[in-house]
């Protein structure tokens, strides 16, 4: 299921920063088995009651000339505009309305897009209350009162939030149409390869009315079948610095992932994979979708019979954490590998979606735990009781234990591997939860 994305935007020192650690709380610093993903604030998931939203922070401003900030402010609502589905419009009691606060709130409204407008650093109702109002002179709505560093008024603001998400867009009628994301670091060939599948003759083309994100959306048949490509290619954006351009990028692949049931993560051949590659191919791992490498140029590169398997053993050792992931070997330039690359995006689809009987899965599990004794710890053996897949996209399962702290890491890996020796679920991460029986459901 694809999340809502909302973007925090707002003048320097308002608090943008403080709001995020709030509602990130601590589950941006757990630090994930995703090497190379970088942990800075750019985004983060954050659950609300019975919701669940990617939240991204559009990026810092440097305090300079008021001109400067003005134009980056701009740029920094442009991307929530095109990356987004609500907007948090933050400003600051203290500060009071300036002028480029309402040069921003002009252009969000035209957007069209939903703006949440917070007051943030109210720290006493009865204090700044009549400060408040003031910002309703925005003319984007009711200004919402918030402390974010006292944490007051999150709740409110978060309902408000909600209210615009779309309603369980699963049930969209074009959400059977399988969206794949084509993400990878510039020059990797992500145009190239868009324009190849609209190329060849097999290929209808529509555009789809009503994308407002950045990223491209390009509707594709294929064997009488439908695909919807989402596009990141050009990322760069010119004479901006190196920082907010790699803030940008993040923000385009992580909101295109986020949209995507499979994500074609492509590797330039010519230079071999990098950790670049790593930290992007750790976007689509993270978010538990479908995943193939597609190692793109493999025409421009001296090939002999070992050439391949040199460059498969590169690629699953630096994405070690992902060895699920398909890969396939492309040209988007001649067109190698194109109809091997929609065979593979049906099979990890299927996966994907594929939901195992409890009964077969318990069958497996107790083979598993006969041919391989559970660990224990302190004269305590961990106990498994039973397994259950509890959802799709990506398969989750539910593994009922005794006790959860003798749960190894690798016992559960282990018996992911069962699963998948007798499943494959190629192209796709398996999720596990472990519980303890008793536990609610
Ligand atoms: N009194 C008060 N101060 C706050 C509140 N929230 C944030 N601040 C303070 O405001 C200052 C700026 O907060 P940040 O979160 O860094 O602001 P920012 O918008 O991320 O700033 P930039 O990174 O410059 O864009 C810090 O000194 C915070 O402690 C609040 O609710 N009340
Ligand atoms: N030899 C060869 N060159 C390719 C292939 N695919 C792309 N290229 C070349 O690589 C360069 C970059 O291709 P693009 O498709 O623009 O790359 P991109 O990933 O969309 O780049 P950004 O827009 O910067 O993100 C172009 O010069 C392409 O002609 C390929 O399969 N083989």
């Amino acid at each position: 299921m694809s999340k809502p994305v909302v973007a925090i935007v707002g003048r320097p020192n308002v608090g943008k920063s403080t709001l995020f650690n709030a509602l990130a709380g601590e589950k941006i610093s757990i630090v994930k088995d995703t090497p190379g993903v970088t942990r800075d604030r750019i985004y983060a998931d954050v659950t609300w009651l019975d919701k669940t939203f990617t939240m991204i922070d559009t990026g810092g401003i440097e305090p300079d000339s008021s001109d400067i900030i003005l134009s980056q402010m701009r740029e920094q609502a442009q991307i929530a505009i095109d990356t987004a589905d609500v907007i948090i419009f933050i400003t600051d009691v203290h500060q009071g309305l300036v002028d480029s606060d309402a040069k921003v709130a002009d252009m969000l409204r035209r957007s069209g897009k939903p703006v949440v407008l917070v007051v943030n650093k109210v720290d006493s109702i009865q204090k700044f209350m009549m400060d408040v109002y003031e910002f309703y002179n925005l003319g984007i709505g009711e200004p919402i009162p918030i402390s974010a560093a006292n944490r007051m008024g999150l709740g409110d603001m978060l309902d408000e939030v909600a209210k615009h998400f779309p309603e369980d867009a699963d049930t969209e009628e074009d959400d059977e149409i399988p969206r794949i994301a084509i993400v990878g670091k510039p020059n990797v060939g992500k145009s190239s390869l868009v324009n190849k599948l609209l190329g060849e003759d097999r290929v209808i083309v529509s555009d789809i009315a009503g994308t407002t994100r950045d990223a491209v959306d390009t509707r594709v048949k294929w064997q009488g079948k439908d695909y919807i490509f989402i596009d990141t290619a050009g990322l760069r954006r010119k004479g901006k610095v190196k920082e907010e351009i790699e803030r940008y990028s993040v923000i385009r692949t992580v909101t295109a992932v986020e949209r995507a049931d499979v994500v074609i993560v492509m590797i330039d051949a010519s230079e071999g994979v990098t950790e670049q590659d790593a930290k992007i191919a750790g976007i689509a791992h993270e978010r538990g979708k479908g995943v193939i490498i597609a190692v793109n140029k493999w025409d421009a590169i001296e090939k002999n019979d070992k050439t391949i398997y040199k460059h498969t053993n590169r690629i699953r050792e630096v994405l070690a954490y992902m060895p699920y992931a398909e890969l396939v070997f492309i040209s988007a330039k001649t067109g190698l590998r194109i109809s091997r690359m929609f065979e593979t995006i049906d099979a990890v689809i299927e996966n994907q979606t594929l939901r195992i009987q409890t009964g077969v899965l318990n069958e497996i599990l107790s083979e598993a735990v006969a041919m391989q004794q559970p660990p224990s710890d302190k004269g305590k053996r961990l106990k498994i009781y039973y397994m259950t897949q509890v959802a799709v996209k990506p398969p989750t399962f539910v593994i009922f234990v005794n006790d959860k702290e003798l749960m190894h890491f690798s016992y559960t890996r282990y018996l992911e591997n069962k699963i998948r020796d007798a499943f494959g679920f190629a192209g796709t991460s398996l999720k596990f939860i472990i519980r303890e029986r008793g536990e609610k459901e």
